[in-house]
């Protein structure tokens, strides 16, 4: 894997950043990395995710997954952390990406068309919840093994839950004696796809585990004191600098159908992560070459308050174009789509700096485990890094809990603070809608 930071310079792009500030930076940097691996080392909560790939235990998965093997789909009962790091590995590697279908919402309509569509017979449950509590989840669970009992199939048989030592879904599996994983100590959710967390859909479908906990340890032995030795460090220092220098949005726009929900992974990590003290950078979810003709209007021409990081496998498979039979599309002839999407991707990489926007760039050498594994750790270790130069507290989400509170409130039918701000909050409504 490697980064590439030229066209965020300052000398390309405003915002953008001064060599003399990245050099400066750089000995920030070398004091987080102290800081981190001292973290690693301790196995402090939160930094411990980096040693994921050393301690992630793939037998183990394996033989949970053992008496579901011979599915050949799996829905994912999770939300946040706990759905989308095996949806972005299933989505990136799976022979058939379909195969693996996330409830990660609670719209009824998607829930049960989901539902009604699947051979249930056919279809391993993987639930996912670190507290076990999670309302989303354990309400879609409750639907899911109503769906396989009215079905006649005995969903504890096609079952495999990944949770905490506590909780009503821990208790459940208790219960049943069903294959139970544990959700590893100290591993915020965004942090857990290179554990049971996001590794038991690929290892019932057969993706291999052990390569992606490979490239995870890849990107970790290139973890080092100085941000010109390190992609991961490259990258996350200058995404702070890049927020410092006003950069407060940042559009990730993968070059690869099968990296969309790296997008939605990424999200994740860089919001709950860094979203804390009145920063923070915006994550935008972007999809080259689509979002060519949709968002790059924006990203070329609106506010400088963007980055636009670009993510591509240095290889793809090809599909020819077919000779044209019309004279304006003779440039389409022998060529393929492989290298029309790279030339997409040089030519919008360079529309950035070429009107002063700034882009960072992420390669990596193709859609494999390694990769893949490489790249959401590089990742992961680029948002720690960004966390100890912010001065935030990255490996927690205070702000989340309101609207759970808030929600349960409303459920139970209590006056609480919160059902008091509900109530009371501003409103104008604009137009009619049929009252219910
Ligand atoms: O795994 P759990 O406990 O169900 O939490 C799911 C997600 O909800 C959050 O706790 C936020 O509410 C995320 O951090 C987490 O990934």
């Amino acid at each position: 894997m490697h980064v590439d930071i030229g066209a965020a310079l300052a000398s390309a792009a405003d915002p953008g950043v001064e060599r003399v500030t990245l050099d400066e930076l750089d000995e920030r940097v070398a004091a987080a990395h102290d800081r981190i691996e001292q973290g690693r080392n301790d196995d402090e909560f939160g930094y411990t995710s980096l040693n994921l790939p050393e301690t992630t235990d793939a037998e183990a998965i394996r033989d949970a997954v053992a008496p579901v093997a011979d599915a050949e789909s799996v829905i994912t009962v999770g939300i946040g952390g706990s759905a989308l790091g095996a949806k972005t590995i299933t989505e990136a590697l799976a022979e058939d990406p379909s195969s693996h279908v996330v409830l990660d919402n609670v719209d009824p309509e998607h829930v049960r068309r989901t539902l009604d569509r699947l051979s249930l017979a056919d279809t391993a449950i993987n639930v996912v919840s670190r507290s076990g509590t999670t309302a989303e989840t354990l309400a879609n669970f409750l639907v899911v093994r109503e769906a396989y009992e009215d079905r006649g199939v005995d969903w504890t048989e096609r079952i495999v839950v990944t949770t905490g030592e506590s909780g009503p879904l821990r208790a459940l599996a208790d219960q049943h004696d069903l294959p139970t994983l544990p959700v590893p100590e100290g591993v915020p959710g965004r942090f857990s796809a290179l554990s049971a967390v996001g590794l038991v859909p690929p290892a019932i479908l057969d993706i291999d585990i052990e390569g992606l906990l490979a490239g995870g340890q890849q990107a970790a032995g290139d973890l080092a004191p100085s941000l010109y030795d390190s992609p991961a460090y490259a990258y996350g220092a200058m995404a702070y600098a890049l927020e410092e220098a006003g950069a407060t949005v940042n559009a990730v726009m993968p070059y690869a159908e099968r990296l969309e929900s790296f997008g939605e992974w990424f999200a994740q990590l860089w919001a709950e992560s860094l979203g804390k003290d009145g920063r923070g950078q915006t994550p935008a979810r972007a999809l080259g070459a689509t979002d060519q003709h949709s968002q790059l209007q924006l990203y070329r021409a609106g506010h400088r308050d963007k980055v636009v990081t670009f993510v591509r496998p240095r290889e793809r498979t090809d599909v020819a174009i077919p000779d044209p039979d019309h004279e304006d599309l003779s440039y389409l002839a022998g060529t393929d789509l492989g290298g029309l999407i790279d030339a997409e991707y040089e030519a919008t990489v360079a529309s950035l700096p070429a009107t002063d926007r700034p882009a960072l760039e992420v390669e990596i050498d193709r859609l494999d485990a390694e990769s893949v594994g490489e790249l959401l750790y590089a990742m992961e270790a680029a948002c720690v890094l960004v966390g100890e130069l912010a001065d935030v507290e990255t490996f927690t989400q205070p702000a989340v809990e309101w609207g759970k509170n808030a929600t349960r409130a409303l459920i139970r039918g209590e006056d609480t603070d919160e059902t008091a701000v509900i109530e009371e909050r501003e409103r104008l409504r604009i137009g009619e809608t049929e009252s219910i």
